[in-house]
């Protein structure tokens, strides 16, 4: 990635190459380790509340959930037809065979955020994977026994980061990362795309909501973490074999934050493709990591 960036001290980086050769050398697994060891640490010493994995943010929730229901409705629709709620209930009453149960991994997970405001309302089951123990635990407490709607639930809780895990092949219609991806050096996220592939049932997507610096990259020094530009991940995506099938930028966050945005990806070429809307954004240092 050849544009410029900086870190949240304010120390400028000619490129991302520079960034990340001093963040984690060259084939250097010490200091690679180092780098997710002080990742993971971080998050280690946040409360396990909404407030905690929002970074202070919790009021951005409510929001936070809409601009993904929106985004993540209408992809359903286009994706799996127009009777695939319809389905999902009838299979939901046992009415219909669920060989095509609807299932989500949720990536990065924190407590379950996500899984139980949304995911398990569109999903018969959700899996997560998170590193901090006592996240996926909050996670495991709030969400076990708790059946979003009809019989939906939460199966299976990885505690794991997300450059280690491998997903059972073939078991997901939807893997759902939000706001984690930045943990991940660069030739790990694209390690971790390619792995996640198999994971991912044919028609299958991945869905990625994170945070975009307006060029280039910032490097947040405290929970050791990247936040790139819209142009950045494009290049990402490419290099792990990814289409962008549709992108939205999330609306109603306040300004002092990153903007957000929401990439459906599929592993082949869309038969409908959807340009990204583009909006100019004015960068605001880091608060939600
Ligand atoms: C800003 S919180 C977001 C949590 C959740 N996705 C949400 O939106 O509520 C960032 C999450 O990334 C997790 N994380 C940190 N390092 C990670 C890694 N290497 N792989 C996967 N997740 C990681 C943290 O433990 C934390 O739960």
């Amino acid at each position: 990635m050849e544009a410029r960036g900086m870190d949240s001290n304010g120390r400028e980086f000619t490129n991302a190459e520079e960034m990340w050769r001093e963040q984690i050398g060259e084939e250097d697994d010490d200091k690679k380790r180092e780098w997710y060891r002080h990742g993971v640490g971080y998050w280690e010493g946040v409360e396990a509340s909404i407030d905690g994995v929002l970074g202070g943010y919790g009021h951005v929730n409510g929001a936070d959930i809409k601009g993904s229901e929106g985004f993540l409705k209408a992809l359903l629709f286009d994706r799996f037809g127009p009777n695939f709620a319809t389905h999902q209930r009838l299979v939901a009453l046992g009415e219909v065979s669920d060989d095509s149960c609807a299932l989500v991994l949720y990536c990065g997970s924190g407590i379950g955020r996500v899984s139980k405001n949304l995911l398990l309302r569109y999903f018969h089951e959700v899996d997560l994977v998170e590193p901090v123990s006592h996240f996926i635990e909050a996670a495991r407490e709030s969400l076990s026994g708790d059946s979003g709607s009809d019989n939906h639930k939460a199966v299976n809780f990885y505690c794991q980061p997300l450059q280690e895990f491998t997903p059972e092949a073939g078991r997901y219609d939807v893997i759902w990362i939000q706001w984690c991806i930045g943990q991940l050096a660069d030739d790990d996220f694209v390690s971790f795309f390619k792995r996640a592939k198999v994971g991912l049932k044919p028609n299958g997507l991945f869905i990625l909501k994170e945070n975009i610096a307006k060029a280039g990259f910032v490097l947040d020094k405290e929970d050791h973490s990247i936040t790139r530009s819209d142009l950045y991940f494009k290049e990402l995506f490419n290099q792990c074999g990814l289409h962008l099938y549709k992108s939205k930028d999330q609306k109603g966050l306040p300004n002092e934050l990153f903007a957000v945005k929401m990439y459906a990806l599929t592993t082949n070429i869309p038969k409908r493709a959807h340009a990204a809307k583009t909006r100019t954004q004015t960068f605001r240092p880091a608060i939600i990591t």
